[in-house]
């Protein structure tokens, strides 16, 4: 089976400085994968790679296939197969959620899209809320529209930054659904976060990005202490 993100032998320079070395990661349908990593380690940078969108002047080397679909080769095309949260969710404040997914959806290739209203029904986000403008909104409900979007367009591979940042107990819980949910649909979900505990609790694989490459880590909710952390963001666990 094709997996949904394959990505070989990537190297990413920013002025000199190797970012990512040779990194390698596989991701299949129905795969939760979350990347854990120290400040600057290169995880967004990880993430903008994905999606194609660092400057054609910027050293990369190396291959990333979405669904099979080389991204160098046939951006579009691979990017209809991708839907994309970024940390600060990027809907337009002045329109409301049916209207922006309308919006995003107009944008796409994608011929099969799914009704709007079962999706926002499905992310969870309240009725009362649909029609309202999304500046009226908090961050979980604007997270909400571009996940219900994800749906909307169908996408089968799913790239999260920090999602639970700022986020209160309560909405990180209903998020860390959302994502289990999603792989129970079948996407595959790469995840970029700080929050080892949600990671932990979502995730069917956890790397560390470090020195630019993926380790798989080892710890598990049993073994997690704050001692041993701190040694797994040092490189020493
Ligand atoms: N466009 C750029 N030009 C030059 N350097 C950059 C550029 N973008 C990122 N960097 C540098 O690359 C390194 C990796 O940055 P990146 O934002 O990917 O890290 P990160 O792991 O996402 O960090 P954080 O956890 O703080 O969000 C950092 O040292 C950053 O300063």
């Amino acid at each position: 089976m094709t997996a949904l993100l394959s990505i070989e032998q990537l190297s990413l320079r920013f002025a000199g400085r190797d970012i990512l070395q040779q990194l390698a990661l596989t991701l299949q349908a129905g795969e939760v994968v979350s990347v854990l990593g120290s400040n600057g380690a290169g995880k967004s940078s990880l993430l903008k790679s994905i999606l194609g969108l660092h400057p054609a002047k910027v050293d990369q080397s190396g291959q990333i296939l979405i669904a099979g679909v080389d991204i160098s080769q046939a951006r579009s095309q691979a990017l209809s197969h991708l839907a994309y949260v970024p940390e600060q969710p990027a809907v337009y404040g002045h329109l409301s959620a049916i209207e922006n997914i309308h919006y995003f959806l107009s944008l796409t290739t994608m011929s099969q899209t799914m009704d709007i209203p079962t999706c926002l029904t499905m992310v969870g986000l309240p009725e009362q809320a649909w029609r309202r403008p999304c500046n009226e909104y908090s961050k979980g409900m604007k997270q909400k529209v571009m996940l219900a979007l994800a749906l909307a367009k169908q996408a089968t591979l799913l790239l999260l930054d920090e999602p639970n940042s700022g986020l209160d107990p309560q909405a990180t819980e209903e998020l860390n659904q959302l994502i289990l949910q999603c792989k129970n649909k079948g996407m595959g979900v790469l995840v970029v976060t700080h929050d080892v505990l949600s990671a932990m609790a979502f995730s069917d694989r956890l790397l560390m990005l470090a020195n630019g490459q993926l380790q798989p880590v080892l710890l598990d909710q049993s073994t997690l202490t704050l001692q041993n952390l701190k040694q797994l963001y040092q490189g020493q666990a």
